[in-house]
């Protein structure tokens, strides 16, 4: 494995424990959603994997986060096969990774200040109180909020400021990559394109590799060095962006390009 791979897949296949209708809890039977991905993020590398709704897009980030082990390859983050290491070393590795979810409304707890979001991925580290809060004020500052949003709830905040909240607490323990699902799809038409600015800004200031999966053409075309094409589970096209959008080779590529085309 190159020394500079962040990510890297191996014959990944995975998927979910399903119960067959009329059986008991016991009988449970695999139900592959990825299948036989080969996927590698270098550092300071921009990936996008686009693909529809159902494509499995989630799933493989799950077992790139550590929570859902593959049915057969290997997982490797910050060069450790991550599903062959016990739960306790697993986690201090994948601790490492910056992750945005998908939906910002469903992410934040709205019982929960904006403060406690915010320390969480500091609170097993050895900074004293006082450096904790100089990180959180410098990744407000990097997303563009003041620290009075400290003393706010998740319901004081328009879905694009909770989204840079998202991105804050991501990026606040200084992570090696930056996981983000879908960074977009929840906002505003208007929001969007700020929200791209501002993630293009962060990884080139933090020189972060960045891994992003969206079912919109439009972000990986403003966000990826690299695209992935994912169609029902299968890597179909990867490659340069502008070399992809401009000469794809696969059918379902084509046929993205021209639904996407037809919307603009
Ligand atoms: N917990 C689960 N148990 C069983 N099947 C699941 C589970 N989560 C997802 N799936 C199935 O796995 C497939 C891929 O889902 P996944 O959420 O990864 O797709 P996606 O590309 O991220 O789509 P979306 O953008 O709509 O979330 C779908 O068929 C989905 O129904």
């Amino acid at each position: 494995m190159s020394a500079s791979a962040i990510v890297r897949l191996e014959n990944v296949t995975l998927g979910y424990y399903t119960i067959p209708k009329g059986w008991r809890s016991l009988f449970k039977i695999k139900q592959p959603v990825v299948f036989n991905v080969n996927l590698n993020v270098i550092d300071g590398e921009k990936v996008v994997i686009i693909g529809e709704s159902g494509s499995g897009k989630t799933t493989l980030l799950k077992t790139i986060l550590g929570i859902l082990p593959p049915f057969e390859g290997k997982v490797y983050v910050l060069g450790k096969s991550i599903y062959d290491l016990p739960v306790k070393e697993r986690r201090k590795i994948t601790r490492q990774i910056g992750y945005v979810p998908q939906d910002p409304y469903k992410s934040l707890n709205p019982r929960v200040k904006v403060e406690t979001v915010m320390m969480e991925p500091l609170e097993r580290s050895n900074l004293t109180e006082s450096e904790k809060r100089e990180r959180i004020v410098e990744a407000l500052r990097l997303v563009q909020l003041h620290e009075r949003i400290l003393e706010y709830y998740p319901m004081q905040l328009s879905g694009g400021m909770m989204q840079r909240v998202l991105i804050a607490r991501a990026i606040v323990h200084d992570p090696e990559i930056l996981i983000l699902d879908e960074p977009t799809s929840a906002l505003d038409v208007s929001i969007q394109a700020q929200v791209i600015n501002l993630l293009n800004h962060i990884q080139k200031k933090l020189e972060l590799a960045m891994l992003t999966v969206t079912h919109d053409l439009a972000v990986a075309q403003y966000l990826a060095d690299r695209v992935i094409i994912l169609y029902r589970g299968r890597i179909v096209e990867e490659g340069e962006t502008r070399m992809v959008l401009s000469q794809p080779s696969h059918e379902y590529t084509r046929l993205l390009i021209s639904s996407y085309r037809a919307s603009i």
